[in-house]
């Protein structure tokens, strides 16, 4: 699967631009702030019907416009796909796959896959656990739609069983069937995702101790390790537990929306003991690994877009990428650099086919 061509009508800085990429590597180079990062962005847009960067969709349309369309032709299983995204201010996003549109967004998650490699990537070790759960979610969401789906449902049944703790503060009342209702609900969904989330792990973790010795050449022993309360309860047993606590906070203080993983460096969390080098080679490791786990299940390597790969990694990393690409292991991938020198140099090295896009 590749990404033949994108045209951009006024997303983010671009009034219009058009890109005719090559098969296998591509590299928008220029200055700070020409849109080399956006262009990345675009293409990500049209693999999860989202920003990477900016979840608010009116902000990606261009300052002095209403609107923004991506349009992307793709090969695809010896076939050409059309994928089209657009938005308009006080709209709702469309997203089409060859002329129709999708009703539900989730039904495109997995068609592109792909995987981003940014500096914002930090954010999974030093924010809060929200960030590392939607990273867990969004790597089996790639590869598999009941998953997405019960993950959906379940954050609107919690929405709907903290509405309904509101209401029982608000009103002095307690009505413990309809309560029950939503209990069942997030028991069931819960724990169909516990199940998942472990099968995944057990599948990711090797995954990423071997990309990590890969990168580092077996310099220090890292781990993730899987924190859920479900390990010492069922949900059903920690909400009835929590109840009191729940009603006075008025919402849900415990169930999978609380996991958590822990990602440490010789037995201490990275985030504070890991060193910048040891940071950004943990967080290369997981999404290298990210990679691997979405090829093997969806049978095709998905695009691989790094932005300011520079910025992470030295040369020589660098070219240990581009080369995994000369050898078949990654499929299409896209660069971004401020420096078209350095950038030219690794990738002639690897003597693949590529393109350079100066912007
Ligand atoms: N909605 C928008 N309308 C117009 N311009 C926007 C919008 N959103 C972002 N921009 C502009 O896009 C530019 C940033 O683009 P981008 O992050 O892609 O740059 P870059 O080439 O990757 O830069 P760097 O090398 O610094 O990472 C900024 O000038 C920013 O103001």
């Amino acid at each position: 699967m590749f990404l033949k061509t994108l045209s951009l009508v006024n997303y983010k800085n671009f009034t219009t631009a058009s890109f005719d990429f090559d098969s296998k590597i591509n590299c928008l180079v220029g200055h700070n702030g020409v849109g080399k990062t956006n262009v990345l962005d675009s293409i990500y847009h049209l693999s999860f019907g989202k920003s990477y960067f900016n979840p608010i969709t009116s902000q990606n349309i261009n300052h002095d416009a209403e609107f923004f369309v991506i349009d992307g032709t793709l090969e695809k299983n010896d076939r050409e796909e059309h994928i089209l995204v657009s938005a308009k201010r006080g709209q709702k996003k469309v997203i089409k796959r060859n002329n129709k549109a999708y009703e539900k967004f989730s039904e495109h998650i997995g068609f592109i896959p792909a995987v981003i490699i940014s500096p914002g990537d930090r954010d999974l070790i030093i924010e809060g656990s929200e960030t590392r759960r939607k990273f867990m979610d969004g790597v089996i969401s790639q590869s598999d739609q009941e998953y997405l789906n019960a993950l959906i449902q379940y954050g609107k049944v919690v929405a709907q069983r903290n509405a309904l703790l509101k209401f029982f503060a608000a009103n002095s009342k307690f009505d413990r069937d309809t309560l029950d209702i939503y209990n069942a609900q997030m028991n069931d969904l819960g724990n169909l995702l516990f199940e998942k989330r472990k099968v995944f792990l057990e599948e990711f973790i090797p995954i990423f101790d071997k990309r990590y010795a890969e990168i580092t050449n077996q310099k220090e022993r890292v781990a993730i390790e899987y924190k859920s309360q479900l390990f010492e309860k069922p949900i059903s047993e920690l909400l009835d537990q929590n109840l009191q606590k729940d009603m006075m906070l008025q919402y849900t203080s415990v169930g999978l929306h609380k996991d958590d993983l822990s990602f440490e460096i010789e037995g201490h969390p990275i985030k504070k003991f890991g060193s910048q080098g040891q940071q950004k080679s943990f967080l290369i490791a997981l999404k290298l690994a990210q990679f691997d786990f979405i090829k093997k299940l969806s049978k095709s390597s998905p695009l691989l877009l790094l932005d300011d790969i520079f910025d992470k990694l030295d040369e020589q990393r660098v070219a240990h990428i581009v080369t995994l690409v000369a050898e078949n292991e990654l499929g299409q991938i896209f660069i971004s650099d401020t420096h078209p020198d350095r950038t030219e140099k690794v990738v002639k090295e690897s003597n693949q086919s590529y393109k350079m896009f100066r912007l």
